[in-house]
């Protein structure tokens, strides 16, 4: 059937864009299509969707649960002990209710790593949106729980037939202080084996570089240099604690970095250095993390932080300019993933939004990208397409009351146990 998008504001003309099927077909003046449902775009701008690239969907029942604590003493102390206590549906009720903030404030595509993978895949695919989810690796340098783990592993991947398309499966190892070494070889010739992205925290305190150097007299990118674990295929969160040397080892293997400023300036975890690793050639995409470190999944507010701060690491206010910044939300989360979305053209994936080019946030209006950037919240965004099929109109998602209300209900449980 598809959507013909009329009248609307793309790169500042008025066009056209008809989807078919998940892919945009056509972009250009005056366009028809028979049967195709027409939305009125008049007064609306078309951007690409966002990709948040390090998330931990189901942490959203976890919002404001550990507030103000450094890194370690919030894991090991509030959130490994509560999230021991959480099974499959309480991590799917969480996962619903990040699926509906996300495309709420113009998100339709996430790299996940949280427990319970089927209960996070469930809810992306009831929420129609696109995600790649990871099984989850820790062992702990325990033999057993590592041979657990790989034997869950590969039954997750054998089993990814009952999603669609749009969820796609990855390797997630926590990180270098949760897996051990004999593990991150085995996740890395299971990932080259089959084609899988890995997604591992890396480098995000300065304890992660400390701990290293006495166990291995190695900082953690050299390590994980060593052991063989970097590769295109490689999505690396945090990556804060680097010397240039790794910068040019990150470079070297092709290695997709996510910046998470608002977690980073939570947690105190350091000083993300954007311009060191851009001019080196990394990749660098953006996400949120978990909303107990964020406190929410908003990738407009994670543009601006991500702007912000590069200019004060810098103490450059020309450092990671606003058009960067949305490249980093939108194209380069897309390229880090290999997905055909990202942009508005004919033949890509249809991932887009509807802005409101009357909201008071988006007014005078002089470069809209900036504005979405600097000034926009969730309230500018009408419309979010994903996968060419509409997950939200006039700020409306189909079931949102109810989503809430489950959320709740989790939480009121959980507090009188
Ligand atoms: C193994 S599932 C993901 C695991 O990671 C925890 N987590 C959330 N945010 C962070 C972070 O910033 N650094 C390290 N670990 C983090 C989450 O609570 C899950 O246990
Ligand atoms: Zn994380």
């Amino acid at each position: 059937m598809g959507l013909l998008i009329k009248d609307v504001e793309l790169g500042g003309l008025e066009t056209d864009v008809l989807i078919e099927g998940n892919r945009f077909k056509r972009i250009g003046p005056n366009l028809d299509a028979d049967g195709a449902r027409v939305v009125a775009g008049r007064g609306k701008a078309i951007v690409p969707t966002f990709v948040n690239m390090h998330t931990h969907a189901s942490m959203a029942l976890l919002r404001g649960y550990a507030d103000d604590l450094e890194l370690h003493d919030w894991l090991t102390n509030y959130i490994w002990p509560l999230e021991a206590k959480m099974g499959e549906e309480d991590i799917y009720t969480g996962a619903r209710l990040a699926c509906l903030e996300m495309i709420k404030s113009g998100t339709t595509c996430f790299n996940d790593m949280y427990w319970h993978y089927h209960g996070v895949a469930r809810a992306v695919e009831e929420m129609g949106m696109r995600a790649m989810l990871s099984s989850v690796f820790i062992d702990f340098n325990d033999e057993a729980r590592a041979a657990t783990e790989r034997e869950q592993a590969a039954k997750l991947f054998e089993q990814q037939g009952r999603y669609s398309d749009r969820i796609g499966f990855t390797l997630g190892p926590h990180a270098i202080y949760t897996v051990s070494e004999e593990s991150l070889r085995w996740v890395k010739s299971f990932a080259d084996e089959h084609g899988l992205l890995i997604h591992i925290h890396v480098s995000e305190t300065e304890k992660e570089v400390v701990d290293c150097r006495a166990l291995h007299g190695l900082r953690p990118v050299q390590w994980l240099e060593k052991i063989g674990l970097l590769g295109a295929n490689v999505v690396a969160a945090h990556v804060i604690h680097v010397d240039d040397e790794e910068i040019g080892i990150l470079a070297r293997n092709q290695v997709k970095v996510v910046h998470n400023p608002a977690s980073n300036m939570k947690l105190a975890s350091g000083r993300f250095p954007y311009a060191r690793l851009r001019d080196a050639g990394v990749h660098v995409s953006l996400g949120t993390d978990g909303c107990s470190s964020n406190n929410n999944l908003c990738m407009l507010e994670e543009m601006k932080f991500a702007a912000l701060n590069a200019k004060l690491v810098h103490n450059d206010p020309t450092v990671l300019p606003a058009a960067e910044a949305f490249d980093m939300a939108t194209t380069r989360g897309a390229e880090a993933l290999g997905l055909d979305c990202g942009r508005i053209a004919e033949g890509l994936l249809a991932d887009c939004m509807l802005v409101d080019l009357d909201n008071p946030r988006l007014v005078p209006g002089y470069q809209l990208i900036d504005d979405l950037v600097y000034s926009a919240d969730s309230s500018c965004i009408d419309t979010v397409i994903c996968d060419g099929e509409i997950l939200m109109e006039n700020g409306r998602v189909e079931g949102e009351e109810e989503i809430v209300a489950d959320a709740k209900a989790y939480v009121s449980r959980f507090q009188s146990q």
